[in-house]
């Protein structure tokens, strides 16, 4: 009795880590939103393996992101995310952070549906711009306006990132607020419909 009393309540990862159940966690959104960083940091929250599929690309192919889009094209680069992605979800849970165009191809996207919980970092062109203008290492960007051509990417991928399961708004705020409303919204998620 005294033991029961004594118990913690649970924390939010622990609460969270619950409602995952052996469900995947995979995050979508566009270039900047954070899936990488906050992926990373969600899974060593949830105590789950993680993932980035652009990673996994890289180690696999043993090129850059920029290498593979110059040498093969963009279409080769769909086809290898497709297979990688298929992969990395068919055993769970563990945490796996998309590039921005996995969840738009449409092969790829059945793949994520069936595989896990998807969450949509969703995010505004001034956040996303503030970020990725520091690095070049995103070839969808090497164009003449690319502020323009991301929020060209913003007009076309939102409505279908919108099918995500879940939605967190991504902003300019501590990346451990970002973890513990991904963490917040797994667990209102709650256990349900683990099938998919
Ligand atoms: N909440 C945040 N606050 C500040 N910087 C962030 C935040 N989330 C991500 N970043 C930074 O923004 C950049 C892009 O993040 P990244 O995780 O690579 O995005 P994505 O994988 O979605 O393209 C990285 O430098 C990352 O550290
Ligand atoms: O939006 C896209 O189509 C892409 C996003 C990139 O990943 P991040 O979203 O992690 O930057 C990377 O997969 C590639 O440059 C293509
Ligand atoms: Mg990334």
């Amino acid at each position: 009795m005294t033991e029961l009393i004594d118990q913690a309540p649970p924390t939010l990862a622990e609460q969270a880590r619950a409602a995952l159940g052996k469900r995947n966690l995979v995050l979508i959104g566009l270039m900047g939103a954070g899936k990488s960083a906050i992926g990373r940091m969600t899974a060593q929250a949830l105590g789950v393996p993680f993932v980035d599929s652009d990673h996994e690309i890289e180690r696999v192919s043993r090129m850059s992101i920029t290498d593979l889009f110059a040498a093969y094209g963009e279409a080769e680069f769909r086809a290898l995310e497709t297979r990688v992605i298929k992969r990395l979800l068919r055993s769970g849970p563990r945490v796996v952070s998309t590039g921005g165009g996995a969840y738009i191809n449409e092969n790829t996207r059945r793949h994520i549906k069936r595989g896990g919980l998807t969450v949509w970092l969703n995010a505004d062109l001034d956040v996303l711009w503030e970020r990725v203008n520091k690095r070049d290492t995103r070839p969808l960007l090497k164009t003449e306006n690319p502020r323009q051509t991301l929020e060209n990417l913003m007009n076309a991928r939102y409505p279908i990132y919108a099918e995500a399961d879940l939605t967190v708004m991504s902003r300019d705020v501590k990346k451990e607020t970002m973890v513990e409303e991904v963490l917040a919204a797994i667990t209102a998620a709650g256990p349900r419909n683990q099938t998919r």
